[in-house]
């Protein structure tokens, strides 16, 4: 084969896309009482009648958004079937974070692209009754989800959509507002009229256990992969991992794939011999591994700038071969490093705090350590990840600050 060449290769997928975040399957499995739940809230909507407004709420990957995408196309379908006039409205708040911008793109959505009206210049007020005249205009029971609802900073449009009706601001049409999140004290977060508007309803979605997520992943692999592609090992030992990562689907499924594309670019190579044609419990492990790298990367681009520093003052006492190292040296460098990008740095007291906060993010140890019999306490400070990850991941701070001799040979591989 010549060099960089790209030749199709299906190994080991039937069909690779029914592996990624957006693809609903055709049933869920393992959610048999949640979806009965759900399914009973939703009931009412095929009388023509409102249903309670709902939240649902569980931690990320337990499959509140498939359920609610598996149930309310089964509603929409079958109010066909029967007549009904039932609309349904899917946001996602992330990225639209508040009330306003959210007013805005539910009037969008019901208008057509010449009536679309622009992301800023109304009266907040001006938006809301837009929005009551276009839900009027075509009556019916109108389904308005919000997922990821959390990421509202403020809950008017939550107090508008649930009291439209008492508060006579439309008239033909009706609303069930479902909010989803996997913010658990987001609900005490609401204001009490808010709250009880918006929770009529509560549907809480447990976390998988390894069993559950082994159904979860023998559906997906039935329609994703090759016959025989897979060894009997890889599905359970994905599903015991998705297990120990909080009972995530999303996370188990993750892993499938890696392993899949980790077993197909090996095949593509001629670097596995041994089983060319199947994939094994040896790539999940080294998916595991690319997913677990992937995630100390996001977790350290979501650190201030300062706390970078201090991690990057870290990474180099590591590669000088000088930690665990006492706070005290470890803020010395942090200084150091600090004052070459900026003109101020932050107080050693700043340091120990934020170094608690990456200890729990599982980016750095600490220990707190007694001097001896008369003697006070000290900590040390260390680095609880692989060397060059941290670098790669600190490159824009790196840019800033300088490159330390130290991890010079780091920076340069990562190049
Ligand atoms: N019971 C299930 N059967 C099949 N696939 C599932 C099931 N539960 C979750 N999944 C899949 O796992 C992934 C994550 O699920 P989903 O998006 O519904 O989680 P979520 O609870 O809404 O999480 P988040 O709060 O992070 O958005 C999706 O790809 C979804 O299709």
């Amino acid at each position: 084969m010549t060099a960089y060449e790209f030749s199709p290769q299906a190994f080991p997928y039937e069909n690779r896309e029914a592996l990624l975040d957006d693809y609903t399957p055709d049933t869920l499995v393992g959610r048999d009482s949640e979806l009965e739940e759900y399914h009973a809230a939703l009931l009412p909507a095929i009388n023509g009648e409102q249903p309670d407004n709902i939240f649902l709420y569980g931690k990320a990957g337990v499959g509140k958004t498939a359920s609610t995408k598996f149930l309310l196309d089964r509603l929409t379908s079958d109010a066909d079937r029967h007549d009904v006039s039932i609309h349904t409205e899917f946001l996602n708040c992330d990225g639209l974070n508040t009330s306003y911008r959210v007013g805005v793109e539910l009037v969008n959505n019901y208008r057509s692209a010449d009536e679309q009206i622009s992301e800023s210049g109304y009266p907040r007020s001006q938006v809301y009754d837009m929005l009551w005249e276009e839900l009027d205009k075509r009556g019916g029971l109108h389904i308005i989800v919000l997922d990821e609802v959390d990421h509202l900073n403020d809950d008017s449009i939550l107090y508008q959509l649930s009291r439209a009706r008492e508060n006579d601001n439309i008239e033909t049409a009706r609303i069930a507002v479902i909010g989803i999140s996997n913010d658990l004290t987001f609900r005490d977060s609401l204001s009490p009229k808010v709250r009880s508007s918006l929770c009529e309803r509560q549907i809480s979605f447990s976390t998988y256990d390894a069993n559950e997520l082994q159904d979860v992943l023998n559906q997906r692999h039935e329609v994703a992969f090759q016959d025989g592609a897979l060894s009997d090992d890889v599905i359970p030992l994905c599903a015991a991992y998705g297990a120990q990562e909080s009972g995530d689907a999303r996370k188990a499924l993750d892993l499938l794939l890696k392993a899949g594309d980790k077993a197909r670019e090996e095949r593509e190579q001629g670097s596995n011999n041994d089983h060319p044609d199947t994939v094994t419990e040896k790539h999940v492990k080294e998916g595991r591994k690319m997913l677990e790298r992937e995630e100390v990367h996001r977790g350290i681009m979501d650190l201030s700038e300062n706390e970078q520093i201090a991690l990057y003052a870290l990474a180099t006492l590591h590669a000088e071969g000088e930690t665990p190292i006492r706070s005290r040296k470890h803020y010395e460098r942090y200084k150091l490093l600090s004052e070459r990008a900026k003109d101020d740095s932050f107080t050693s007291r700043w340091m120990r705090d934020q170094m608690d906060d990456l200890a729990m993010l599982g980016l750095v140890s600490v220990e707190k350590k007694n001097e001896g019999l008369d003697g006070g306490q000290y900590r040390e400070h260390d680095l609880a990840q692989d060397l060059s990850v941290v670098v790669d991941a600190l490159s824009d701070v790196i840019d800033l600050v300088g490159v330390h001799d130290s991890i010079r040979e780091h920076v340069d591989r990562t190049e």
